[in-house]
């Protein structure tokens, strides 16, 4: 008798780049799948479980939604990332199909070598990896390499080939991947959007469809259901850290901000400008309380555009509390921004 693998989609992508919309998009289009959704965050406040629990339906409940918000998957996989899969494979009804949400910061490379673990190999395989790039970032050349610092390494060792931290991530992240999504095509004008598409076509390592989309929105046919077992073809999928020695994401930091009582919205907006102005915040995201209504705002900056929408009313149960995730580059000003967001 042979058992069919559960396909297991990887969703990678920078910070903010759209993977929770993607993931929000594919759930409430699921064609006949039951799904399981793996989520891995940094920052403790699981928004992004919270946001992916507010669509679950039948075909996706609420308990086969999993937040990993302890660190990151491609660090914690014999602790967390095993036994989580385990659990889920071991569910009375068992998903078609689980899709994991990296962490912006994750490599996909490491997670992906979890999957040649022999409990698991047996029985899912890698579908694909999926990476979800921002149109508007990439045309800006927020991935670009630091051409200067470059030369300077040159200089010292010619055998090094450093990067900036977020250009390394970008290109893990792409070179790991079976379709990039370049998102947020609305942002862009066309030809931006072709100077995009070349610098994620220069990235990638091998032949691969780049798909311009807004809001997520493609159809689950085309990211699902590609068969391409990746974990059987990681040469293909060229890594900065293949060794997992030093790893990216300690270039990056995270704070969580508590704010006063009861803020108002378009100020806290414009505070949220304002960090990632003046102070090169990539991503802050939370929840606020605002005064006078009983809905919760949620808040989401991504460099300098942010977005705020009230997503549900305060539970009973839950503190009206104001709090929001910074994440920088290591060695950013803690107490100036914590400062700036209390105004
Ligand atoms: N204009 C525009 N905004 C988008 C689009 N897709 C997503 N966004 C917004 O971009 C922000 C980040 O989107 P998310 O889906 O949370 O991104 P993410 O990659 O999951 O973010 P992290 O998990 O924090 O790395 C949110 O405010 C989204 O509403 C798009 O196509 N166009």
């Amino acid at each position: 008798m042979s058992i069919e693998k559960i396909p297991v989609t990887i969703i990678t992508g920078f910070l903010g780049a759209g993977k929770t919309t993607l993931v929000r998009h594919l759930m409430q289009n699921p064609q006949g799948r039951r799904l399981a959704i793996l989520v891995n965050e940094f920052g403790d406040l699981g928004i992004d479980g919270d946001i992916l629990k507010g669509c679950a339906d039948a075909n996706c409940p609420e308990d086969a939604i999993v937040e990993l918000t302890n660190g990151c998957l491609c660090c914690t996989v014999a602790d967390d990332f095993v036994p989580t899969i385990e659990a889920l494979l071991a569910r009375p009804q068992p998903p078609d199909h689980i899709l994991i949400e990296t962490s912006g910061l994750a490599l996909p490379k490491p997670l992906l070598k979890a999957f040649d673990w022999p409990d698991l190999r047996s029985r899912i395989t890698v579908d694909g990896v999926i990476a979800v790039a921002d149109a508007e970032a990439v045309a800006d050349g927020r991935f670009a390499p630091d051409l200067a610092a470059i030369a300077r390494q040159r200089l010292a060792d010619s055998s090094i080939d450093h990067d900036t931290p977020l250009g390394e991530v970008f290109e893990d992240q792409v070179a790991c991947a079976d379709i990039v999504i370049l998102n947020k095509a609305d942002l862009v004008s066309p030809n931006r959007l072709a100077e995009a598409r070349k610098t994620v076509l220069a990235e990638a390592p091998r032949s691969i469809p780049v798909l311009e989309v807004t809001e997520g929105r493609i159809d689950p046919r085309v990211v699902l259901g590609l068969g391409a077992a990746a974990e059987n073809d990681l040469d293909a999928r060229p890594s900065h850290h293949e060794d997992h020695d030093s790893h990216d994401h300690d270039d990056f930091e995270t704070i969580v901000v508590t704010l006063p009582a009861d803020t108002n919205a378009e100020t806290i907006v414009a505070r949220m400008e304002a960090i990632a102005r003046d102070h090169s915040v990539l991503r802050a995201k939370g929840y606020v309380a605002v005064a006078g209504k009983p809905m919760r705002l949620l808040v989401q900056g991504v460099g300098t555009r942010v977005r705020a929408q009230f997503d549900r009313p305060w539970r009973a149960d839950e503190p009206r509390i104001s709090r929001i995730v910074v994440i920088a580059e290591r060695g950013f000003d803690h107490d100036a921004i914590t400062a700036v967001l209390n105004g």
